[in-house]
């Protein structure tokens, strides 16, 4: 998503059409806003914090590659969950690029702590998952689960199923050019362990989660993949990213699904 320089046209444009239409929020995608002190209507900003910061200006720190249709599905159920307006309201969104009109619903199943979920990390790694659910590997669909945080505690129940292809190497999810190398190691079987700082521990990852003891609950249909997240999540304080064969992406917190998400289906 590029800056091309029709932004303040759009911009522009965008607040004649909520000063004529009935709508209830603007979503701004990727524009550094400005003259946006009047507007009357919430204001969800993704991309770069700006100065102005009026109460009715919210912020959805997502990444920007997950493209417009991706964030205006997350904004819209964002605005919903917090409530920031309702189902079936029209908003208005605008890229540096595009312009268009929306009626809110809730395409993508998230929850408040979701939102909040948000950091730097946790950001780059659910990207990556989007990334591995829209390309899978040669063409075929992948599945996997990244376990990120409390690396201590997630080692401690968990065991290698095949030798650990990141030993000995500093690969960080950060850094963009190793991205296609975690992708790579996405067909091992077993979950990548993803330290606070974005550190890839280790991969091929069996999560040994004895399931009588760590009561969790997902919904019937979910296999053994996302019973494991769920259960690690319940266990330790780490957060769960799983993308499963049909493409879903999830993300589980103390052993429940705060967030739900099939991009193939966009
Ligand atoms: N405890 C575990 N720890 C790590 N990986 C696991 C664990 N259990 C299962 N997996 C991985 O999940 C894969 C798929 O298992 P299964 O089909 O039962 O899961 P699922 O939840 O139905 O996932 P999907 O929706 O992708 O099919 C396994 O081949 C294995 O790689």
């Amino acid at each position: 998503m590029k800056e091309n320089g029709y932004s303040a046209i759009l911009l522009k444009k965008a607040i004649e059409l909520i000063n004529t239409l009935d709508t209830k929020a603007l979503v701004i995608i990727g524009i550094q806003p400005k003259n946006l002190l009047k507007m009357k209507i919430p204001v969800v900003i993704i991309g770069n914090e700006a100065e102005e910061k009026p109460a009715n200006f919210h912020y959805l720190r997502l990444p920007l590659s997950l493209g417009t249709k991706n964030l205006v599905n997350l904004a819209s159920s964002f605005m919903i969950t917090n409530e920031i307006i309702h189902e079936k309201d029209l908003f208005v969104y605008v890229t540096p690029s595009s312009l268009g009109i929306r009626r809110a619903e809730k395409t993508v199943k998230a929850k408040d702590e979701f939102f909040l979920q948000i950091e730097h990390i946790f950001r780059e790694v659910l990207e990556l998952a989007i990334e591995l659910s829209l390309e899978g590997r040669e063409g075929k669909p992948v599945g996997t689960i990244f376990v990120i945080g409390d690396t201590r505690n997630v080692i401690r129940h968990s065991y290698q199923m095949v030798p650990n292809p990141f030993k000995g190497y500093k690969i960080n999810i950060l850094d963009r050019s190793t991205r296609e190398i975690i992708k790579e190691f996405a067909f091992l079987d077993g979950a990548f362990v993803i330290n606070k700082s974005g550190r890839v521990l280790c991969a091929g990852r069996y999560l040994d989660i004895d399931l009588k003891k760590t009561a969790v609950r997902i919904p019937s249909g979910l296999g053994s993949r996302h019973l494991a997240a769920a259960g690690i999540s319940k266990l330790t304080k780490a957060i769960a990213i799983t993308v499963s064969e049909s493409g879903v992406v999830r993300v589980f917190k103390n052993g429940k699904i705060i967030f739900e998400y099939n991009p193939r289906l966009d």
